[in-house]
């Protein structure tokens, strides 16, 4: 037996176990059926074994070309087959391994990253959550970009500021701009690798960005985003940690700005550079808020995706980028003749 099933075993037993018994009680579709466990076995694995460890120390050159592949060829990822080989070829040597060809499923069906890969295991769905998605040069060059955007730029709010970018989502449709590039090029790649918007059928990536900044101490209210976005949200974080609370629907109406903590359902720890995405039954069925408070005690909330106690945790500013499809939009050619 390879030394690295060794230790999966040593230290995944029981994730191995669950994953196996599931396979066997879904013979048909347990490639669907299992995800789940297969994901908690990779997380596991990532988390304990030795050899996964090294080949992240090891590879973390190819891993920043492949990146810079994918932020250069925004729409097309699959032009970046060649550095997914070397990534490949990487791996595999860090893991001590004879060199072979990639798996033929890397290059003829496309398959990159199944963004299941990082669905938070106890939240209902669909919430996916990645940390570090961009890097700390990233971040800062974002942040640098959004404190230089001109002062009419943001709309102040008593409890946050705010900037749209692409356009502002009105009723009758978002007279659309383009994204300027210092947002699109560092998210952009990552989000079409990972198909986030890929249900989407006019759209395969965001039209629309809103840029929150809360100060320490300040948040949003319970609230649901509204039919005027496409149910998936793609949020990168800046700057600080906060924690995102969600509430059950049926208490929006009762007694607003007064929600009772029994209608909290869970809570996400959201760190500075991660990227959280939000799909269908958790976007339409869930309000989402975040707290005014300077400081989160995480032990006295229900937050399922920490794996690590990280104690209490000062906030600093953050701000949100929120990647949306608005599908109702006014071609500004149209706008253009009419005025
Ligand atoms: O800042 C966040 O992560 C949440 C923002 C949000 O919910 C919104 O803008 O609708
Ligand atoms: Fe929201």
């Amino acid at each position: 037996m390879d030394q690295t099933l060794e230790e999966v075993v040593k230290h995944c037993s029981q994730q191995l176990d669950s994953y196996q018994r599931c396979i066997e009680n879904n013979p048909q579709d347990w490639g669907v059926a299992c995800l789940k466990f297969r994901s908690e076995l990779n997380k596991c694995a990532e988390e304990n074994v030795t050899e996964l460890k090294r080949v992240k120390a090891k590879c973390s050159s190819v891993i920043a070309a492949f990146d810079n592949c994918l932020q250069k060829n925004q729409k097309d990822p699959e032009k970046c087959i060649k550095e997914l080989k070397q990534l490949y070829h990487c791996t595999e040597e860090a893991a001590g391994r004879k060199l072979s060809s990639p798996p033929p499923e890397i290059v003829d069906n496309k398959k990159f990253i199944d963004l299941s890969t990082f669905q938070i295991q106890s939240a209902p769905p669909s919430a996916y959550y990645i940390e570090e998605y961009i890097s700390v040069d990233e971040e800062k060059l974002l942040l640098d970009k959004v404190y230089a955007a001109p002062k009419p730029k943001w709309v102040t709010l008593k409890n946050r500021r705010l900037q749209n970018w692409g356009g502002i989502p009105k009723d009758r449709g978002m007279l659309s701009e383009p994204l300027p590039s210092w947002l699109t090029e560092p998210v952009f790649p990552r989000l079409a690798f990972l198909k986030v918007f890929d249900k989407c059928a006019a759209h395969k990536l965001p039209n629309h960005c809103l840029v929150n900044e809360y100060i320490s101490g300040q948040g949003i209210m319970p609230h649901e985003d509204g039919p005027s976005y496409y149910p998936t949200v793609a949020t990168v974080s800046l700057g600080s940690h906060t924690v995102l609370d969600f509430y059950n629907h049926r208490y929006q109406n009762a007694d607003k700005g007064n929600m009772d903590s029994n209608s909290l359902v869970f809570s996400l720890l959201i760190k500075p550079r991660s990227l959280l995405v939000l799909q269908d039954d958790l976007y339409k069925s869930y309000l989402h808020g975040i707290e005014e408070r300077s400081k989160d005690v995480l032990s006295e909330k229900n937050i399922i995706n920490a794996v690590e106690d990280v104690g209490d945790l000062e906030r600093g500013t953050r701000v949100s980028l929120t990647f949306r499809i608005v599908e109702k939009v006014i071609k500004a050619s149209l706008f253009n003749r009419r005025t």
